[in-house]
């Protein structure tokens, strides 16, 4: 079966998951993505990826994203968050980094770690 990724980035970050996607195009592509509202919105429009949107982080987006994980459903949670600016829904977003944690998926909040999960996942296919 296909892995799962989910695709996040807050407003700041947003510029640099699109390069990350455009670079990693021909990997991402033989994965299935899922992505927050927003983020994906801009994923289909800028690198033609498909991609499943979920609702906006803000409006609940994050959860559904977590909700995956606890269900089982997702391989690795890309999400580059933005360390410098508050978040209205900050809760959801910890939330977010400590399901993965419980259930021991892959995360990275930063793009070189997420550059090795891609990595990683090549080898291990
Ligand atoms: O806020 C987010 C993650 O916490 C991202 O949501 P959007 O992709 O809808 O901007």
């Amino acid at each position: 079966m296909s892995k799962r990724i989910a695709l996040i980035a807050h407003d700041q970050k947003k510029d640099d998951l699109i390069s990350f996607a455009q670079d990693n195009k021909a990997i991402l592509e033989k994965y299935e993505l899922v992505a927050t509202g927003t983020t994906g919105k801009r994923l289909i429009e800028e690198t033609n990826l498909d991609v499943i949107r979920m609702a906006s982080g803000p409006l609940g987006g994050d959860q559904q994203i977590g909700a995956q994980v606890t269900s089982g459903h997702l391989n690795a949670v890309i999400f580059l968050r933005d360390p410098l600016t508050a978040q209205p829904h900050e809760p959801d977003v910890s939330a977010l980094l400590r399901v993965c944690d419980v259930h021991d998926i892959p995360l990275a909040t930063n793009k070189s770690t997420a550059q090795l999960i891609l990595l990683s996942f090549q080898q291990l296919k």
